[in-house]
């Protein structure tokens, strides 16, 4: 049995791509309401409206007891609380993130606080460049699957790969998380860049740095070049930079066009940026765009003068 907990966007997807692949799955919520709701209509209609859920898959708020994989598909800000929760529920269990950014408090990434939280767990993630909509609407994704233990790493691709979820494997987990975590903030400055009309050139260019922060940062902290260059960074950032499927570049957008932004929809990249840029200090690094992205969201600057900021560093060797 595999239980996916949080029947988010992200959650409700991944559950209806492995039932509709045969596998008995669980998709658990906290809200009995949601849980009552979406057995009755067999729909979730608040996180993702007007796609049926598979009639066998399985709705709770409650976990089974049990040894199969669980994949926690709740925003990274909440997940510690979520593990605290349930740690009796989890322990001994193949444990899946399947968020993406960098916890606050801490400036530690998803995999970081499962192998903390829960020692003897097999901490993985999963992880790319994915729409929830596109996964339920059973259209072609490619993720990837990060586990320090090559073998478990296996285990966990074979038995979450679905006809439309193709998922790559590799043991670097600090790239996978950290691809994931940096792109929704890059994403906030291309849709910003997008929102106040400064066109494709500049988000091109932006994108471009961005990738090189993401970089810089992601192999000071032991990435592998390869997994930056993979699925889950630069697949990701061009996914999520170039469509306004996704919330952090809408939410960019909006901020480009000093519009306000619904804030009951979850953008990771906000509380991440902050984040990073607190790790990027700790490892003495430059991040100009993550900065120029913070001081935007504590309403420091404006994008005309974060632009500026921006284009006025001094002349360097690409
Ligand atoms: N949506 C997408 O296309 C993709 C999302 N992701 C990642 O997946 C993660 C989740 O995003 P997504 O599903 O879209 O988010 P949503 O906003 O759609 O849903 C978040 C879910 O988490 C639940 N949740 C929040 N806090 C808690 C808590 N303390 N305890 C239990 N449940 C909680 C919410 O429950 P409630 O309704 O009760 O608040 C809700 O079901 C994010 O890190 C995101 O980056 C990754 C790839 C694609
Ligand atoms: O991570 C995602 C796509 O891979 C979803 O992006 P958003 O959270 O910005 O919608």
């Amino acid at each position: 049995m595999i239980t996916v907990m949080g029947a988010g966007a992200f959650g409700t997807a991944l559950a209806i791509s492995l039932a509709e692949a045969g596998h008995p799955v669980t998709l658990w919520s906290r809200d009995h309401e949601q849980v009552s709701a979406m057995r009755l209509a067999r729909e979730n209609a608040h996180r993702l409206p007007g796609i049926p859920l598979p009639q066998f898959l399985a709705i709770d708020t409650t976990i089974p007891a049990g040894t199969g994989p669980v994949l926690l598909a709740v925003p990274m800000q909440q997940m510690r609380d979520v593990i605290k929760q349930h740690r009796a529920t989890l322990e001994g269990r193949d444990l899946v993130a399947c968020c993406k950014g960098i916890e606050l408090s801490t400036t530690m990434g998803p995999v970081a606080i499962l192998r903390q939280m829960i020692p003897d767990s097999a901490a993985a993630i999963l992880t790319g460049p994915s729409f929830a909509r596109d996964i339920a609407r059973g259209l072609p994704t490619a993720l990837t699957l990060a586990c320090a233990d090559p073998e478990k790493g296996i285990v966990l691709q074979q038995s979450l790969t679905t006809r439309n979820l193709r998922i790559y494997r590799t043991t670097d987990t600090i790239g996978a998380e950290l691809g994931g975590a940096l792109k929704n903030v890059i994403a906030i400055a291309a849709g910003a860049v997008t929102g106040a009309g400064l066109g494709d050139s500049a988000r091109a260019a932006l994108m471009t740095r961005g990738y090189a922060e993401m970089q810089r940062l992601a192999l000071s902290l032991g990435a592998r070049p390869d997994t930056l260059s993979g699925l889950s960074g630069f697949g990701d950032l061009v996914l999520t930079c170039t469509s306004p499927q996704s919330r952090n570049m809408r939410f960019g957008m909006a901020l480009g066009k000093n519009e306000a932004f619904d804030p009951t929809i979850t953008v990771e990249g906000a509380a991440t940026a902050r984040a990073t840029l607190q790790r990027a200090a700790e490892e003495g690094l430059e991040m100009p765009i993550t900065a120029a992205v913070v001081a935007l969201l504590d309403g420091k600057i404006q994008l005309r003068q974060a632009m500026d900021m921006l284009l006025s560093r001094p002349l360097k060797e690409e």
